[in-house]
């Protein structure tokens, strides 16, 4: 017999009640405030405090019962947000309880925060995301490689973070779909040109097969897997970074790939003159997970090869030159397959949105195609102002 069974608003009450949460007795108001793709978020709020209950469903909502999904994924988002917790405790939510059978997690009321996507697109610039985002990126990464915790060890931990059907989905939406005439992907029809252009593109098919299979074969740390600016809340003081359901063991450069993107789409949706901040983020936080990531690997590395010359320098170099091409996928996919950036889709003018979302698309292509040419984020930000 299932055990699962989908929270309402009244079944959240009673289960943070029956959980002692809050006192049997105490008037709760609850709300389902989930507008991601996949789960449902429960915001249960007393007089005196808040709590979060997310609920995974065995479907993926976005598409509804057709498009079942493992509920495991609950459990991975947990053990994630726990492990990420350890290694970077003021950029994590803390956890109050967890069930895999009800696929729920409870965690810390972050609505202090706002979600940097939102707060980016209402123009916000959040001085401190990039330096808290980069260390967040360093610390959860380093901490669950071979140099921090030794072959062996990450070996064990990486066996109880397999998660095919999630990674299925980003092997499907982010590297493959959005290069073949797929039913998942979508597109305004202005864009059919361009995007026709790119399913003819073979040398940019064989530049996103070559950074699949290092998705497909990598093993480098326990990836958060989404981290777009939707992943994470902020304020000008603090970052807490949440949503690690696709997480998994796979390439070092994922990551950072994915906030770059999400921070040079916002920028396409500004005027020159307000795309500053999103610069400077984009340089800072390499700068912080360059010093991060070599700091720990000075300070604790138990790889023999560790203070070799030139070892760490290869390794930031091939980290930077893959995330380079991570970052150019993640722009294609968000512009024309399933799952779009409020950041472009809601520019209002047709014509201003479409040719921002051409550039999204060639600047993408360029930086997957000549991922190789790039060694510092001062070039990727040269690059993105110059245009195509
Ligand atoms: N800890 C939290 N505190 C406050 N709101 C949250 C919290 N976690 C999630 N939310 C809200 O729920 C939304 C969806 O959460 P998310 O984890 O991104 O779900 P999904 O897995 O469906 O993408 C977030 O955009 C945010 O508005
Ligand atoms: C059918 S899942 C599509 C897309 O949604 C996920 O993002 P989120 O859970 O943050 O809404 C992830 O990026 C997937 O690729």
């Amino acid at each position: 017999m299932s055990l699962y069974e989908a929270l309402t608003t009244e079944s959240a009450v009673s289960l943070v009640k029956k959980l002692g949460l809050f006192a049997e007795s105490e008037t709760l108001s609850c709300q389902e405030i989930g507008d991601g793709n996949l789960n449902y978020v429960f915001h249960i709020k007393g007089t005196e405090k808040s709590v979060i209950v997310k609920q995974a469903l065995p479907y993926a909502k976005v598409v509804g019962e057709s498009w079942p999904l493992t509920l495991e994924r609950a459990d991975i988002e947990n053990r994630a947000l726990r492990l990420q917790g350890q290694f970077a405790p003021d950029y994590t939510p803390k956890i109050y309880y967890s069930d895999k059978n009800l696929a729920i997690t409870m965690m810390e009321d972050l609505s202090y925060l706002e979600i940097a996507r939102t707060g980016l697109i209402n123009g916000e610039d959040y001085p401190l995301i990039a330096q808290h985002t980069g260390e967040f990126i360093a610390r959860t990464l380093y901490g669950t490689s071979d140099f921090a915790l030794g072959p062996q060890e990450k070996k064990k931990l990486q066996n109880t973070f397999c998660n095919p059907e999630l990674c299925d989905i980003t092997e499907g939406l982010v590297f493959t779909d959005p290069f073949f005439d797929a039913d998942t992907n979508d597109f305004e029809e202005g864009l059919r040109p361009d995007v026709e252009k790119l399913w003819q593109d073979s040398n940019l098919k064989l530049h996103a097969a070559q950074l699949k299979r290092l998705f497909l074969t990598s093993g480098d740390a326990l990836l958060h897997g989404d981290l777009h600016t939707g992943s994470i809340f902020a304020s000008g003081t603090e970052t807490k970074v949440i949503d690690p359901e696709f997480a998994f063991y796979g390439p070092f450069g994922f990551d950072i790939a994915h906030f770059t993107a999400n921070l040079f789409m916002n920028a396409f949706s500004r005027e020159e003159s307000r795309r500053a901040p999103l610069y400077a983020h984009v340089v800072t936080v390499w700068d912080v997970f360059t010093a991060e990531f070599t700091r720990l690997w000075n300070e604790n590395n138990t790889e023999a090869f560790a203070q070799t010359d030139g070892y760490l320098e290869w390794l930031l170099a091939d980290i930077f030159e893959q995330a380079t091409g991570f970052m150019g996928l993640e722009m294609i996919r968000r512009t024309i397959g399933l799952a779009h950036v409020k950041d472009l889709d809601s520019i209002e003018d047709e014509a201003t949105r479409l040719e921002a979302k051409r550039q999204s698309l060639s600047m993408g292509a360029h930086f997957v195609k000549e991922r190789a040419r790039y060694t510092s984020a001062d070039q990727l930000v040269a690059a993105f102002k110059e245009g195509l």
